[in-house]
């Protein structure tokens, strides 16, 4: 039994739930489908989630909302027609939109949650009815009755283990699932999503639930690439990754698979096929445990903008027992997350997305590290990008450092700090965010030949 995903981008209109339609029937191991909500037509065309979100704050801001709801129905609308669906199912998603709008607001977040939810929940139906109108059986189920558990933390849910006991039971529908990704339901019954992108993670904890053989990962590539096709064209095609390498790939940047789709398909041993929806027959990019295949110590080059770090100094900081744990307890109680900390004798940089952090907090937490560490000097620096090289052949090959800092050095990038993950399968140089397209270029040069870059 195979879990298939399409993403927005391959729902997006009639002739894309076609393509999808002979995708899944071509394989009659292709039981349980999880769909996104309609994505973007073309590059500025706005996906139903962003139109569901902006809707949902106009009406909790008393806002006449009453063209962006038309937006959104017109959306499903053109596909219906698209695939010439009974006008039942319109009057269906129409109800059921409205009734959210009108639902109760006295929990703004909350609120939020549920209007978002029905953009995968609406199009699971209209896809179930016209798999149904090919004569093809499919139900579309609701995660509440499947069983897909999260936590209460909205907009960011995570699984409940006890879930993928009772999604088991979906190998004994009869049928073609279509199940909505992007939320579950938390113990009192009410939707929770998870956070952007997140019908990644539907698919991945259903491939476990069921113990499927195989995660197929449907998008509008070809395959993972080894850089974010933005930034170079025509980038080398990734044929296997291990886990670890795309879990680092795709936090650090890549955002053709969610980073923490992984872990539920890694749990369980079960691989993931990433694929395209407009060219099936293209082999994809093939994610496991182990990978045979050796090329270079490198296998992609992942970057993403929005960090800042936190510069402490202090002399003798490495005898002081507690330094650290008094530090990152400063930025605990200000609520914030870090990702990485860099450090070396009588220094440490706090790596963070600095959206995260106000004014207000960072003069708090700067005054609080100089008076309550009596550090030498905090400093704090924005608008940094962070570059991550990963492969797990760099485990074994002592010169990578030194190649990629010669590339940037070359490429008169300038290294503000340089990270080597304990998991010895990544690097992360931290730079300008306006040096980010130029470094990730030159690294793509020195570690998969010369090729055109996008300007
Ligand atoms: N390294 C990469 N390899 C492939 N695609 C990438 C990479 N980095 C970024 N992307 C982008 O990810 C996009 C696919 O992800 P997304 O738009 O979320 O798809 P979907 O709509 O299927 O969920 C691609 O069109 C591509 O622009
Ligand atoms: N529709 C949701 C969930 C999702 O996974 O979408 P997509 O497959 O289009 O990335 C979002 O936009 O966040």
């Amino acid at each position: 039994m195979k879990v298939v995903k399409f993403g927005g981008s391959s729902l997006s209109t009639g002739e894309q739930v076609k393509k999808v339609f002979n995708i899944v029937t071509s394989d009659p191991a292709r039981k349980i489908v999880v769909v996104s909500a309609p994505g973007k037509r073309f590059s500025s065309d706005i996906k139903v989630t962003d139109l569901l979100i902006e809707c949902a704050e106009k009406l909790l801001n008393d806002e006449d909302a009453n063209d962006i709801i038309l937006s959104i129905l017109e959306r499903y609308e053109n596909i219906s027609n698209e695939l010439s669906l009974s006008s039942d199912v319109i009057a269906g998603i129409k109800k059921d939109l409205l009734d959210v709008l009108n639902g109760d607001k006295s929990n703004s977040a909350k609120y939020v949650e549920s209007v978002k939810a029905t953009g995968e929940d609406n199009h699971a139906k209209l896809i179930a009815a016209f798999f149904n109108a090919q004569g093809v059986e499919a139900n579309y189920v609701n995660p509440k009755e499947a069983g897909l558990f999260v936590t209460d933390e909205l907009g960011n849910a995570q699984v409940l283990p006890e879930s993928y006991e009772l999604l088991y039971n979906l190998r004994n529908q009869a049928g073609i699932i279509i199940f909505p990704g992007f939320f579950g339901y938390n113990k009192a019954g009410e939707v929770v999503t998870f956070s952007r992108s997140g019908s990644d993670i539907t698919g991945s904890i259903l491939a476990n639930g069921v113990k499927a053989e195989v995660y197929e990962n449907f998008t509008d590539v070809d395959a993972v690439y080894s850089v974010n096709p933005n930034i170079v064209s025509q980038p080398k095609e990734i044929r296997e990754l291990t886990y670890r390498e795309m879990r680092e790939l795709s936090y650090a940047g890549f955002s053709v698979f969610h980073d923490e789709a992984l872990i539920p398909a890694y749990r369980a041993g079960i691989p993931v096929n990433v694929k395209n929806t407009n060219n099936p027959n293209a082999p994809g990019t093939r994610i496991v445990n182990e990978r045979s295949n050796t090329n270079g110590p490198v296998i992609g080059i992942a970057s993403d903008k929005g960090f800042c770090s936190i510069y402490v100094s202090k002399y003798l900081m490495n005898r002081e027992i507690g330094f650290g744990s008094k530090l990152l307890r400063i930025l605990e109680e200000n609520g914030l997350s870090y990702e990485h900390t860099p450090s070396g004798i009588d220094d440490i940089s706090i790596v963070l997305r600095q959206n995260q952090m106000s004014y207000e907090v960072e003069q708090n937490i700067i005054s609080r590290i100089k008076d309550e560490l009596a550090a030498d000097e905090v400093k704090v620096e924005h608008n940094l990008a962070l570059i991550m090289i990963v492969g797990e052949g760099m485990r074994h090959n002592v010169g990578t450092t030194a190649r990629a800092s010669k590339a940037l050095a070359d490429a008169k990038v300038n290294i503000e700090m340089i990270n080597q993950g304990s998991s010895e399968v990544s690097m992360m140089f931290g730079i300008k965010e306006e040096d980010e397209r130029r470094a990730v270029q030159a690294l793509y040069h020195e570690f998969f030949v010369a090729v055109a870059v996008v300007n």
